[in-house]
């Protein structure tokens, strides 16, 4: 994973500037850009402005980072591939505080959990909202979007939501899908076991479709490609460079007719719409049909709309949002467990050797929830999971709402303050030998569920942490507990009988990452446990 960062990665300036990647964009932002006057006096503008304000704060002592360019600051340097990496470089050099800044956006790295505990936690009230984004937060989104919301009365809304829905009392409730799910799930590895990849994305999708709307995903149904269509736009959008308004917000005083991205962000919301809409209208139908059993997020928004004085559009993108923020992640830890099970061996052997002494090793008992705390090394492995391969390695960004000032430094209002969970599991003094994968650094803890969100920080800080992370862990529990019980995962073999060697580093760059599919061999531990797999899915008559 300590991969050294090839040369030519693109930079957040280089995105922003270069116009073939801008065309990989949308071909009018290319057109827009050809606008060449308009661009240079924009820029001018917004130099000079930059240049004003650093003078203002440059009496004040800030964060070490590296020496950027007059105005523009980093823009150039920051890469928009695997950053994560550049921040640990970047921490390396000068500390666990870091500064940088993108034409006078600043930014603040965090590399140390106590920071980021003591900023985004204890001194949340400041540092609990994110960067205003034009495109993807005011057009594509309304302003509606949970991830993206600054602090306020609607997000505490929306949270309020999904605390009702995924806190530890009452995530109990949804061990029988997550069973079911993960049935599926091994199923799927026994039927294709050579699409694992798929199989772990329709897993994670199936588990919050369910959640939001009742109902299950089915095999290549078009719901999951219509989202999973929507999840990568957003995901594109939103990633620092994509779209000059969201650097330079002055080009958002431009009219319509120069300013094209904005028709398409809007058309980007009215598809989504026109997918959430019916999904959360779906849900009503069946409640005004009288069917009182629906137990969904969408079904509990509609249930309280009055009080919560929530319109279609606010139902629509809250059970949205679970589907966008549960699927990607959940899925990514599963894909990083089993290359952990290809690369690690021994862990894989420990694990079966105490799911073998708890549960009998004829393979006729598959673990259930009710296992879980006498399979400490289980919860172990599930954690260390999250901590050596962490769905979001780069931290998602909250932002300053005031001036402050931390260990005598001074943080500017209006700092994206990124919590680096990366660097934060690279932690030597917290985590020995830390890019090796090794469960037992957490077999000391408790083996309760609740457990398996703590002693790690892949679930992000204070008050922007995942609410989904009770669901999560538990799902992701049952799912490698139970691949762990029934498959023997190992590298896949050459035509020349030799294994295919996979590594870590080979993964997607984004607010997520995950290893590009690679090969490896899947097989039943034994034919008890094939059947028992098989009887087990069709018990549910699914
Ligand atoms: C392995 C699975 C998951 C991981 C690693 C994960 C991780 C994260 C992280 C790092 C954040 C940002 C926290 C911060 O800003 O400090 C986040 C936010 C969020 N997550 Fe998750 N998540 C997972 C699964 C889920 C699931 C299953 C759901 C919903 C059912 C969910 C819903 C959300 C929402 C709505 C937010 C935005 C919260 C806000 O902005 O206030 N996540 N998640």
């Amino acid at each position: 994973m300590n991969a050294a960062h090839p040369i030519d990665v693109p930079s957040f300036g280089a995105s922003l500037f270069n116009l073939n990647a801008l065309n990989d964009i949308s071909p009018r932002v290319l057109w827009f850009t050809s606008n060449f006057q308009l661009q240079v006096t924009t820029f001018g503008t917004m130099c000079c402005l930059c240049f004003v304000l650093s003078r203002l704060y440059s009496s004040r002592k800030v964060f070490p980072g590296p020496p950027g360019l007059p105005l523009i600051g980093h823009i150039f340097e920051v890469p928009t591939i695997k950053t994560w990496l550049y921040f640990e470089r970047l921490a390396a050099k000068y500390g666990p505080l870091v500064r940088l800044s993108l034409a006078g956006d600043e930014m603040l790295i965090l590399s140390n959990a106590s920071d980021a505990e003591e900023l985004l936690g204890r001194r949340s009230h400041n540092y609990s909202s994110r960067k205003p984004l034009i495109y993807a937060g005011k057009y594509q989104s309304k302003n509606k979007r949970m991830v993206l919301l600054p602090y306020g009365e609607t997000l505490k809304k929306y949270r309020a939501a999904f605390h009702q829905m995924l806190q530890p009392r009452v995530v109990g409730g949804y061990e029988p899908m997550q069973e079911l799910e993960s049935s599926k799930f091994l199923m799927d590895l026994l039927d294709q076991p050579s699409t694992i990849g798929r199989h772990c994305r329709r897993f994670a999708a199936s588990l919050v479709f369910t959640l939001s709307y009742g109902k299950r995903l089915e095999d290549d149904d078009s719901d999951l490609t219509a989202v999973l269509d929507i999840l990568a736009n957003f995901t594109k959008d939103t990633y620092p460079g994509s779209h000059l308004v969201d650097t330079f917000p002055l080009l958002d005083y431009l009219p319509d007719f120069l300013s094209p991205w904005r028709a398409e962000a809007s058309r980007k919301h009215k598809d989504e719409m026109k997918l959430y809409n019916r999904l959360a209208l779906e849900v009503k139908a069946q409640m005004d049909d009288g069917n009182s059993e629906l137990e969904c997020f969408a079904a509990r928004l509609w249930d309280q709309q009055q009080k919560m004085n929530l319109d279609l559009v606010d139902i629509s993108y809250v059970a949205g949002t679970a589907f966008e923020a549960g699927t990607d992640t959940t899925a990514s830890t599963v894909q990083w467990f089993t290359m952990a099970m290809v690369l690690y061996p021994e862990a894989q052997k420990r694990a079966q050797e105490e799911l073998d002494n708890v549960l009998g090793s004829d393979g006729k008992t598959m673990p259930g929830y009710e296992h879980l705390s006498q399979l400490p090394y289980c919860v172990a492995l599930t954690k260390e999971v999250f901590r050596w391969a962490p769905a979001a390695p780069g931290g998602f960004p909250h932002y300053s709402d005031t001036d402050d000032e931390y260990n005598g430094h001074h943080i500017k209002r209006g700092t994206m303050v990124i919590p680096c969970i990366w660097n934060m599991h690279h932690n030597e003094t917290e985590f020995k030998n830390s890019y090796d994968f090794m469960p037992e650094r957490f077999e000391t803890t408790a083996a309760g569920s609740e457990s398996i969100t703590e002693g790690h920080y892949g679930f992000g800080f204070g008050r922007r942490k995942c609410p989904g992370q009770y669901l999560a862990s538990k799902s992701i529990w049952i799912g490698l507990t139970r691949v762990l019980w029934g498959f023997n995962i190992r590298p896949e073999l050459s035509e020349d009988g030799k294994p295919i060697s996979v590594g870590p580093d080979n993964c997607t760059s984004g607010m997520t990452s995950r290893p590009i599919d690679f090969p490896v061999s899947i097989t039943p531990r034994s034919v008890v446990h094939a059947e028992t797999i098989r009887r087990t899915w069709e018990g549910y008559g699914a």
